[in-house]
């Protein structure tokens, strides 16, 4: 199993430090399983920056974008955005932030997600937050949100359940299978599950030495170098 300490450090023969990749911690889990909440504590917690892909498309929606109706469609009818559009507002949020610890939340949706992020960014996740909730449950929370989201309503939540159970768990199940997945019972109160969360990041945080100031530059920097290259060669993004 990959670990953080694979993710952050590697190391040539002759022991010389040669990279530093960015840590990435993809935070999963069905609509309404409580993943906004629990990276909240995470954030103030562990020091990650956090980035929701549904909260990145909903901006770019109301921003008069030319993607805007397409995404809107594609939220009321909770059906997962094309990926390029995704990977490109995560990585320009990842590259503005000046961090190098990233919490990816709902995010890979399913295996084009996934495989697009791998291929235009070449980072793999350190591990990957699963949070396990019943359906019955999940429904309760999303219709009690009140954020005034358009989606929040019985009818687009079931569509939501259908695409998470078609397209996202399969996702879930190949982490699983690689063996880096972190499974926590998310239906306990949030205080409990933050619980788990926290043994998580905690026994993975010990190994895990923090970027000083200009190692964290020089990461990015070589990051946005290398997402420059692998646009070059896979074209899986447009805009640049
Ligand atoms: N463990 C929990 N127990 C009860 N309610 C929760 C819990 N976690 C989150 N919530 C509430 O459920 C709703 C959905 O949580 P949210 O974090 O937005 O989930 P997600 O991002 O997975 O859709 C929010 O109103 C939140 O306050
Ligand atoms: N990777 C993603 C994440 C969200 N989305 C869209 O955004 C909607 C809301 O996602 P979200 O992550 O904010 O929803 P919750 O799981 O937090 O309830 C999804 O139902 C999809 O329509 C997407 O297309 N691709
Ligand atoms: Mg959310």
């Amino acid at each position: 199993m990959e670990t953080v300490v694979d993710a952050s450090t590697s190391e040539e023969a002759n022991g010389s430090a040669v990279e530093k990749k960015p840590i990435v911690v993809f935070v999963l889990g069905g609509p309404g399983s409580g993943k906004g909440t629990q990276c909240a504590y995470i954030v103030e917690h562990f020091g990650f920056s956090h980035f929701s892909a549904g909260d990145l498309l909903r901006a770019e929606m109301n921003s008069g974008s030319e993607n805007g109706l397409m995404i809107r469609s594609m939220i009321n009818e909770g059906k997962i955005v094309p990926s390029e559009v995704t990977v490109n507002l995560l990585q320009q949020a990842m590259e503005e932030s000046g961090n190098d610890k990233f919490l990816i939340d709902g995010f890979p949706r399913n295996e084009e997600n996934r495989a697009a992020f791998e291929a235009v960014t070449g980072i793999e996740p350190a591990f990957v937050l699963f949070f396990d909730c019943p359906k019955e449950e999940m429904e309760r929370r999303i219709l009690n949100r009140n954020q005034g989201r358009e989606d929040d309503n019985i009818e687009t939540a079931r569509k939501r359940f259908k695409v998470f159970l078609e397209s996202s768990l399969p996702v879930v199940e190949y982490y699983e299978s690689i063996g880096k997945l972190q499974k926590i019972d998310a239906a306990r109160p949030i205080e409990e599950v933050f619980e788990s969360v926290k043994t998580v990041f905690a026994s993975i945080n010990e190994k895990v030495k923090p970027h000083g100031r200009a190692e964290k530059k020089f990461t990015l920097l070589k990051l946005q170098l290398k997402w420059k290259m692998n646009l070059l060669r896979n074209g899986v993004c447009k805009g640049y």
